[in-house]
């Protein structure tokens, strides 16, 4: 038996399976955090925006169809827990390469299985996201939290998982189109796939990297990609934004979104619980179009702190009314909360692409006209 515990003593109780590291000076809080998808557990357990967290995933079966590692949003998952009703074998799956289980072992994933996440996934919406513990014992769980001091630890970890960035050194993946610049906050391997198709030359650049240094390669736009941690506190990565974004055509994608928000001068505000699955609608304020859309943050942007800052908003979230995309009025800038690379079932935001190629296009037209 193992257990996920919060600080009011609820536990959600379970079976280990995925790597536990078994010495109890290992336990520390982590964010727990519940997402909605009936599939895509695999990018789930890869996208890098999931960094230090504990993950609930409500559909009760999760593993059916196997581990495909080219289907990986990164390298190395970064998760710290994971959470499901059913751990299946994956023994349906064609041609996958391995399982779920086998690959939270390999990469020191903490799962507990057998869990009712229907319970747990109502404690989260009542309560809020809000920090648990994964243990062996309850006890482990007692003398934590009777230690425990605030998570301050919030603050360092959302700076720490942003500089310890994908890449060291900016690397170069060729194309005949114009140069682009990718700012790698934990970037998703699908979004740099998306821009491949689109035929550009791009350049990945690590979460520290100065904007001279970005400038230097004289990209046609830059991408700010999703990542994990409090925007709010990633005081260098804003400060940077800031120096680029009013030079090139430039698309940000949920934490680059609220970056470029911070940056002109907005601000962002957590979420109660999050927006975490496959099928949240959004709407387009100026076409009228709804698309569903596959989304995973915490974080969004206040609304009302965009006043004076020149950008409109352009998508909201048909459920709660948030803000879930701008554009600027005066610069080439174009930004979602949403992951258009997702794919939840149709393509249809997959055109968020689209229109940044055209501010690209358009930017250099414009250049050559000069
Ligand atoms: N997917 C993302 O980029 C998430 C952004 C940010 N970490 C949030 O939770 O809101």
């Amino acid at each position: 038996m193992a257990y996920l515990v919060f600080k009011d003593g609820t536990a959600f109780e379970g079976e280990e399976f995925g790597s536990w590291l078994k010495s109890s000076n290992a336990v520390t809080e982590q964010e727990v955090v519940f997402n909605t998808s009936m599939s895509g557990y695999q990018e789930m357990v890869t996208d890098l925006s999931y960094a230090g967290q504990i993950l609930v995933l409500t559909q009760p079966q999760i593993g059916n169809y196997g581990w495909h590692h080219e289907e990986n949003e990164a390298a190395k998952t970064r998760l710290q827990g994971l959470v499901v009703r059913e751990l299946s074998e994956g023994e349906g799956s064609l041609h996958g390469e391995g399982s779920l289980e086998d690959y939270c072992q390999q990469y020191g994933v903490q799962g507990l299985k057998g869990v009712d996440t229907r319970a747990l996934t109502r404690y989260l919406r009542q309560f809020g996201t809000l920090p648990g513990v994964l243990v062996q014992t309850q006890e482990e769980a007692l003398e934590f939290w009777a230690n425990f001091q605030g998570n301050d630890a919030t603050k360092e970890k959302s700076e720490h998982w942003v500089y310890r960035s994908t890449v060291k050194e900016a690397y170069e993946i060729p194309g005949s189109g114009p140069l682009i610049a990718v700012l790698d906050f934990g970037v998703k391997r699908n979004i740099i796939r998306n821009l491949q198709e689109r035929g550009f030359r791009i350049m990945v650049f690590p979460a520290g990297s100065t904007p001279e240094e970005i400038l230097r390669q004289r990209p046609s736009g830059v991408v700010l990609s999703n990542g994990p941690g409090d925007p709010g506190e990633l005081l260098e990565c804003v400060a940077t934004v800031r120096r680029l974004y009013d030079k090139l055509p430039v698309l940000g994608i949920c934490l680059g979104h609220q970056l470029l928000a911070l940056a002109a001068g907005g601000a962002t505000y957590k979420l109660p619980y999050g927006h975490r699955g496959g099928n949240h609608p959004v709407i387009d304020l100026r076409s009228g179009k709804a698309t569903m859309t596959s989304q995973n943050h915490g974080y969004a942007v206040q609304e009302e702190s965009l006043k004076g800052s020149g950008f409109e908003v352009t998508l909201r979230n048909l459920n709660d009314g948030t803000v879930e995309g701008m554009e600027h009025l005066t610069y080439p800038i174009l930004s979602v909360q949403f992951h258009p690379e997702g794919a939840p079932g149709p393509e249809e935001n997959a055109e968020i692409f689209d229109r940044f190629k055209e501010l690209v296009e358009s930017g250099l037209s414009r250049k050559g006209r000069r």
